[in-house]
């Protein structure tokens, strides 16, 4: 089939999966000869407007797993803004390194409503958002080089379509139901509303929180009020120069120091096509 755009499309709190769409989506380009443009979706602002594509697109469509699905505050915008158009599409989601469970069935299933022919899915290792124990450093360039061999294979898959191609066959359920979080004590931990907090000895009131939060839910005028939904994505606690952002809700605290007990042999990342 006839690729005439390559896009790179991606929701990314602290960067991972910014970093894969970006990867994937220049060694599509590269295998296809065409040119590559990128969509940031993580500021609320970028997220309020219609995305369309059509066909001749290829579109590297990217977001992290969260409790084993898709950050259930996002969704709603990659379900309503998208409109594929009958444009091809590779589902992405990066995870940290616990398991994807059902995040890539739920972005391929999303995709396809939304009126992409998902040609290709890929599951990629980055970071784990809460704690430097977890895949620290990933991606790194084992990763991204397996980036680029997988987009070497997309780009082979997509020249030889001759019609829209079935949907990628990717493992999980996209209906299941999220995964429940538990602490040391193997109890469901419970941090729903757990908050950044701020150390005024840090903090130099910059602002740099609140302007990264994707859910705009810091008060610039008073970066120590969190006014709006925390999804614990930690832009904050990431970007904040000084160390000025932590968590110290208990429940969370435990939900991290259990997955740093049993998930800190290195995950693998997994390609569909
Ligand atoms: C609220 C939250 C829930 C998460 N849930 C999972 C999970 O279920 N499985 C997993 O392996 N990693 C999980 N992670 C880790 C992220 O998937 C991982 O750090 C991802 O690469 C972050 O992407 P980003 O850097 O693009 O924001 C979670 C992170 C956050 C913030």
């Amino acid at each position: 089939m006839e690729c005439k755009q390559v896009w790179g499309v991606y929701w990314s709190a602290t960067g991972n999966t910014r970093r894969v769409v970006e990867r994937l989506a220049a060694g599509l380009a590269d295998g296809l000869g065409q040119s590559c443009r990128m969509v940031d979706l993580t500021p609320q602002n970028a997220r309020a407007q219609p995305r369309r594509f059509r066909a001749g697109d290829l579109v590297v469509v990217g977001l992290p797993t969260y409790a084993g699905k898709l950050p259930n505050k996002i969704l709603p915008d990659v379900q309503t803004k998208l409109q594929g158009g009958g444009a091809l599409a590779v589902g992405v989601v990066t995870f940290g390194n616990r398991s994807f469970d059902n995040a890539l069935a739920e972005l391929c299933v999303t995709l396809e409503t939304d009126g992409f022919h998902t040609v290709a899915a890929a599951a990629f290792v980055g970071r784990h958002a809460f704690t430097d124990r977890l895949a620290a450093g990933r991606p790194d360039g084992d990763d991204l080089r397996q980036a680029d061999a997988f987009a070497r294979c997309v780009a082979e898959r997509v020249r030889a379509l001759a019609a829209p191609p079935a949907p990628a066959a990717v493992p999980g359920d996209a209906a299941a139901a999220y995964y429940v979080p538990r602490g040391t004590d193997g109890q469901p931990a419970k941090f729903l509303k757990a908050k950044p907090q701020t150390d005024p000895g840090r903090c130099c009131g910059c602002g740099v929180c609140a302007r990264v939060c994707p859910m705009g839910a810091i008060n610039p005028a008073d970066v120590t009020q969190v006014t709006g939904t925390c999804i614990k994505c930690q832009a904050c606690v990431r970007r904040c120069t000084r160390g000025a952002k932590y968590f110290d809700d208990a429940a969370f605290q435990s939900h991290v120091a259990m997955l740093e007990q049993n998930f800190s042999k290195p995950a693998e990342n997994s390609v569909f096509l």
